[in-house]
């Protein structure tokens, strides 16, 4: 009998557990309660995990949508992962290396499942690590990922989408599927792990260039070319550091789809408009604006920038040193467009 926790509670975490809750009554070979890990906090005073659990609503990340009674709610770890076999790993992925210590620090890791939906990256030493290798490094597990054009609120109010499963053992892939395939979220699976994750965590820092390109008022051409612009370097990244990674994974829900609505609507887009116009730091904006909900792309802009600058990569990506710059060295707004002059690819 497998049993499944959720390790999160934001705006995606919520999402993913409400398609899990209406899933699992579906299937026999799954313990029908999912424990959802929430890291603690109080919401108008109450406890965040009281009102999930009493309202089967998240008010905070994910107000206006109702979860399933099977989802518990809890902020105590030992009770969140007692008995299971199966861990959704779905944070803001500052929070990883933390919240997976715990997790080992508690259970026998050797058995455990783990999917990982979080869209980020890390710099070790003069490396760069994958979400799912900075889980395997803890957990000694070997993640699968689910990533692909998936705007949460849109998705929790049952609009059609798609999303990559990458994972690369099948019986393993079909447990997936069965927890997260709905006639609303259609998942397609490949058995490659990394390049899924990597254009998840890429297309965060696009989103912001083109943020920052919409925000200087430009109309819809320009941003169309710094899109094209970061979809090459997205590629070109992760061939460079996964030589392996089959071509036709940027084609995938994870790849282009998620590129195309990040930048139409998402968070990174959003703050990049916001940034470009007002010249407030994205920690400003974060505060400000997305009510407790975090940011990944100029984080990420920031990572690769330092893995470039160590392996003198910068100048073979100007869109994403161009956006790090603008970001987080005062450089001009209207730069971004320079990548564009005379661009060959
Ligand atoms: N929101 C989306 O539409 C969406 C869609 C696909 C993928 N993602 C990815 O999913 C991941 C999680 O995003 P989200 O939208 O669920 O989260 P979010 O942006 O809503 O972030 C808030 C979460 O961070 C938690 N948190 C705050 N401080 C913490 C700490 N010190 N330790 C641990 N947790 C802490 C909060 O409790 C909350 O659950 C990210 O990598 C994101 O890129 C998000
Ligand atoms: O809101 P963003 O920019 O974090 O993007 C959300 C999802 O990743 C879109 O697929």
């Amino acid at each position: 009998m497998e049993k499944v926790c959720i390790y999160g509670s934001g705006n995606w975490g919520t999402t993913a557990a409400k398609i899990i809750g209406e899933n699992i009554p579906k299937f026999s070979g799954f313990h029908q309660t999912v424990n959802m890990f929430v890291h603690p906090e109080k919401f108008n005073g109450t406890e965040l995990t009281e009102l999930i659990n009493t309202t089967n609503e998240n008010p905070k990340y994910l107000p206006g949508h109702k979860l399933t009674s099977n989802i518990h709610a809890t902020s105590d770890l030992r009770e969140a992962l007692d008995g299971v076999t199966m861990l959704v790993v779905v944070i803001p992925h500052q929070f990883l290396p933390s919240s997976m210590k715990a997790v080992a620090a508690l259970i026998d890791t050797s058995k455990l499942k783990v999917i990982s939906l979080i869209k980020g990256m890390y710099i070790a030493k003069d490396s760069i690590q994958t979400t799912t290798q900075a889980i395997e490094a803890i957990l000694k597990v070997k993640p699968s990922v689910l990533s692909g054009a998936n705007i949460a609120s849109e998705i929790a109010g049952h609009q059609i989408c798609e999303s990559t499963l990458g994972c690369a053992f099948k019986s393993e892939s079909d447990l997936w599927y069965n927890l997260f395939q709905t006639d609303y979220f259609n998942i397609q699976c490949v058995t490659d792990v990394y390049g899924v994750e990597l254009y998840g965590a890429l297309k965060n820092v696009v989103a912001v260039g083109v943020g920052i390109a919409e925000g200087t008022g430009v109309g819809n051409n320009s941003k169309a070319a710094i899109l094209r612009l970061g979809l090459l370097e997205m590629k070109k990244f992760t061939l460079h550091l996964f030589p392996d990674t089959p071509n036709d994974i940027i084609l995938q829900s994870c790849g282009v789809a998620d590129l195309v609505t990040s930048c139409m609507g998402g968070r990174n887009y959003k703050l990049g408009v916001e940034f470009s116009k007002t010249k407030k730091s994205f920690d400003q904006l974060e505060e400000e604006l997305l009510g407790g909900q975090k940011l990944q792309g100029p984080a990420t802009a920031h990572e690769i920038y330092l893995y470039n600058k160590n392996h003198n990569l910068t100048e073979e990506f100007p869109l994403f040193t161009i956006i790090y710059q603008i970001c987080y060295e005062s450089r001009d707004t209207h730069d971004i467009f320079k990548t564009l002059h005379g661009l060959r690819l």
